[in-house]
């Protein structure tokens, strides 16, 4: 069997690209530069492949911010307010991913999305009623060539056309239907100038067929593939799917006359079954994901065998594939000096799934694979026993009854009860929580993980940040104030660091967004908390000052989404045992004067199963519940506070509701406040802040621009539930920007008030 990856991440082990970019963007390194890293970091990674043995080689996987938007850009989906700023392609690029202020205009960014089920950020395409798609960009042909020097015949990869016009945003009155002439051309022809430059095989990536499928959508399905096929030569084409299974469309799709049809055997469900139940054409090529791109435990090659001696039945060539691409894990465990080689053998990045595929290879090639060393060392690995258990966790978790998951007071009782006890401005304003991690903070942090400082140094340099950021907020005149979170390098990695259970790393970076990156905490073993983690920085921000300081905590669900999960026991069960983790900081902030606590579930929206049906059974209903555990024991007057940055949820409204929290802040400024309509028909009980601008992009919003985003939420929500807040935390901006937009946005909603007479 062969071996193929369908992506690799880009950012680099360093995060070399993260890097260039950001100094590219201050104007202190030039487009020729940044192109050098590109190609370097492109080169690096065609050689992993090869050193691995990976037969199936993708190419144009590379982004400088985006694929989607790469595609975009391909595909002349570029709005006029970003062309017309008439900039070089590579600053219209930047302008449609990050905004533009400057010269030339000043224009917003286009929407971002997360990535189906993925902390990845996609930016969304708007296509407009006269775009006319067509394929005007280079990217993919130049980066197959710039592999070709180097010997290697790639597989270019690309976003295909039905997902590309199913995430796409239409601005106009047209829909995906009006287009699909035009993107079927524009496939065509990149499938033809493919086969001109040699390519062996095409890879279009199609995520959004293990959605659910409407007839409608089998039938676009249907019309795109029925006649790019018809421009294929002698360029195989695969269809790539992955995060889920193709059951609305697995018939459909076997029977075009693709080369080769990628499925997802770890994410998808029902894969295995499709094959068993409908078969697999024997004349294709089925590229089976059996090694999984998304979380970093190693893989169990007696259970993946089991599956691929069930595919070889289908007499189809097999091609040992990722789940999906690995731009979701890191690049490799050797960087991780920290961990010793007892926990490191259980786990393999990108470099060491490749790793896998090679073991795999071999195994499956022998007639003896029991015999071959790898299979031999991997089946001891896994029984072995991993020492990570921790009873007391397990039977606090198990002795959990329903009342522990209610909050008393009900809600409107406690909206009274706070009404009097706050006496808050109409249209409080506040923010999400952190403030710019300028590089001094990161620096700080740096020189004390490094042992250069000792924690007293460091505390107290926390302490004179969070003080700075009191007197910042208080001369800016905001409402309810924060400590800053200075003390974080990220909302997640921070709790896992102070959590038992958790290992974290050093150099595992996985992408975000555009430059910005993660380093996922791994769940290792039950989860507990045996100190306070907050409470002495909010403790000490509330003593500096007479208005409310908000504590700061993540919550259960996106501690678990955002980290490395286990395999070994149920999501649902880490939840519960982060929830009590978690409660218990809640109840000690409360005891020690905290009158108001945010609970962030920024990710709460994004694990949510991609198909409907499976929403309550496999997670909302515990997801819910394990929010509702965190705060049900506060008192009536203790305002619970949670926020998500993405307002993805008008379908899961009430459930959102349901989590109890008495205020909810959300991301709202750069999905033009669809939300606020939903909010407003389904008549939700708690009290709202739609961010009133996009903290993601460095420009800086004015006060009349707020202020209609108020007024435009005023139409729709009540004035007394209302809150004014950003998007999202202020982490990854500078103070330049930070400080007027914070002012503008004081002074909107300021204005507001008195033109409202409130
Ligand atoms: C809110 N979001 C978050 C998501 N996921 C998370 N896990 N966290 C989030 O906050 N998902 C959705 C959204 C949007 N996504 C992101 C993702 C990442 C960032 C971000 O700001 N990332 C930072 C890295 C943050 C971090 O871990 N910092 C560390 C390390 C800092 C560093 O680079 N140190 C240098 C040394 C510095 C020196 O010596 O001067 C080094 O290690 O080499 C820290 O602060 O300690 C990023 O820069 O990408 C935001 C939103
Ligand atoms: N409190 C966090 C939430 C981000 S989603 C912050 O402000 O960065
Ligand atoms: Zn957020």
């Amino acid at each position: 069997m062969k071996t193929a990856t369908i992506g690799y991440p880009r950012v680099g082990t360093l995060r070399e690209l993260k890097f260039a970019s950001e100094k590219y963007f201050e104007g202190v390194l030039s487009k020729a530069e940044l192109q050098d890293t590109a190609v370097l970091l492109r080169k690096t990674h065609w050689q992993m492949h090869i050193n691995n043995g990976i037969d199936f080689i993708p190419s144009n996987d590379f982004s400088f911010y985006d694929n989607m938007l790469d595609t975009a850009v391909l595909l002349n989906v570029v709005p006029k307010r970003y062309s017309s700023l008439q900039l070089d392609p590579l600053e219209e690029y930047f302008a449609m991913a990050r905004g533009y202020q400057g010269l030339n205009g000043d224009v917003k960014a286009l929407v971002m999305k997360k990535w189906f089920n993925t902390n990845y950020h996609y930016i969304v395409p708007e296509i407009e009623d006269d775009t006319e798609i067509s394929l005007v960009g280079t990217k993919p042909f130049d980066e197959f060539l710039e592999a070709k020097k180097m010997g290697i015949v790639s597989k270019p990869v690309i976003i295909g056309a039905f997902t590309f016009l199913k995430l796409a945003r239409f601005t106009g009155n047209k829909t995906a239907i009006d287009f699909t002439k035009d993107i079927i051309v524009a496939y065509s022809e990149m499938l033809k100038k493919f086969n001109d430059l040699g390519a062996e095989w095409i890879q279009f990536d199609e995520p959004a067929l293990i959605m659910d499928l409407t007839a409608d959508d089998i039938a676009l399905l249907k019309k795109i593939y029925g006649e790019i096929l018809l421009a294929k030569d002698s360029t195989k084409l695969l269809l790539q799917s992955y995060f889920g299974d193709l059951r609305d469309c697995y018939q459909e799709v076997t029977t075009l006359p693709f080369d080769g049809i990628g499925l997802d055997f770890i994410e998808g469900n029902h894969s295995l079954e499709l094959v068993k139940h409908f078969g697999f054409p024997a004349d294709k090529t089925l590229f089976a994901g059996v090694v999984n791109g998304k979380n970093i435990w190693r893989n169990n090659y007696s259970q993946t065998l089991l599956i691929l001696n069930e595919l070889k039945k289908t007499r189809a060539t097999i091609v040992l594939n990722t789940s999906c691409s690995l731009l979701h894990v890191p690049y490799t465990i050797k960087n991780e000096g920290f961990l010793t080689d007892e926990f490191k053998k259980h786990f393999a990045f990108a470099e060491e799934k490749m790793g896998e595929l090679a073991d795999l290879k071999k195994i499956t090639a022998s007639n003896t694979p029991a015999e071959i060393t790898e299979y031999i060392k991997n089946t001891r690995l896994f029984q072995e026993s991993r020492f990570c258990t921790d009873v007391s966790v397990q039977a606090a978790v198990s002795s959990l009854t329903p009342e522990d998951f209610v909050r008393h007071p009900a809600f409107h009782k406690r909206e009274k009860i706070q009404k009097a006890v706050y006496n808050l401005p109409l249209l409080p304003t506040t923010t999400i929580g952190s403030f710019p991690q300028t590089a001094e903070v990161k620096a700080k942090r740096s020189v004390f993980k490094n042992g250069k400082i000792t924690a007293k140094h460091y505390i107290k340099f926390n302490k004179e940040k969070i003080a700075e950021c009191v007197a910042l907020q208080e001369k800016i005149g905001l409402d309810v104030l924060v400590h800053g979170e200075f003390e974080r390098n990220d909302m997640v990695e921070y709790f896992g660091e102070c959590l038992n259970g958790f290992l974290f790393t050093q150099k595992a970076w996985v992408q975000s967004y555009g430059t910005r990156c993660v380093k996922p905490p791994i769940i290792w073993g039950d989860i507990s908390r045996s100190q306070a983690m907050t409470v002495d920085y909010i403790v000490y921000a509330q003593s500096l000052t007479k208005k409310y300081m908000k504590g700061m905590l993540t919550g259960p669900v996106t501690i678990l989404n955002w980290s490395f999960p286990r395999e070994d026991i149920s999501l649902q069960e880490c939840a519960l045992q982060i929830a009590l983790a978690i409660r218990q900081e809640v109840l000690e902030l409360e005891a020690n004067g905290i009158k108001i606590i945010q609970i962030d579930e920024a990710a709460l929206r994004e694990k949510l199963p991609l198909r409907k049906s499976d929403w309550h059974c496999e997670y909302l209903d515990w997801a819910i519940t394990a929010f509702r555990l965190v705060h049900s024991g506060v008192k009536a007057e203790t305002q619970i506070h949670t926020h998500m940055c993405y307002s993805e949820f008008s379908d899961i409204i009430k459930d959102i509701d349901e989590m109890d929290a008495d205020v909810i802040t959300f991301e709202a400024s750069r999905s033009d406040l669809v939300i606020i309509d939903v909010l407003n028909r389904c008549g939700f009980k708690t009290a709202v802040g739609p961010g009133v601008y996009d903290i993601h992009s460095p420009r800086i919003p004015g006060t009349e621009e707020i202020k209609e985003a108020i007024l435009k939420m005023l139409k729709k929500i009540p004035r007394e539930k209302l809150w004014v807040n950003p998007d999202c935390g202020l982490k990854t901006r500078g103070n330049a920007e930070t400080i007027p937009s914070l002012q503008n946005l004081v002074d909107a909603a300021q204005e507001v008030r008195r033109s409202l007479q409130l």
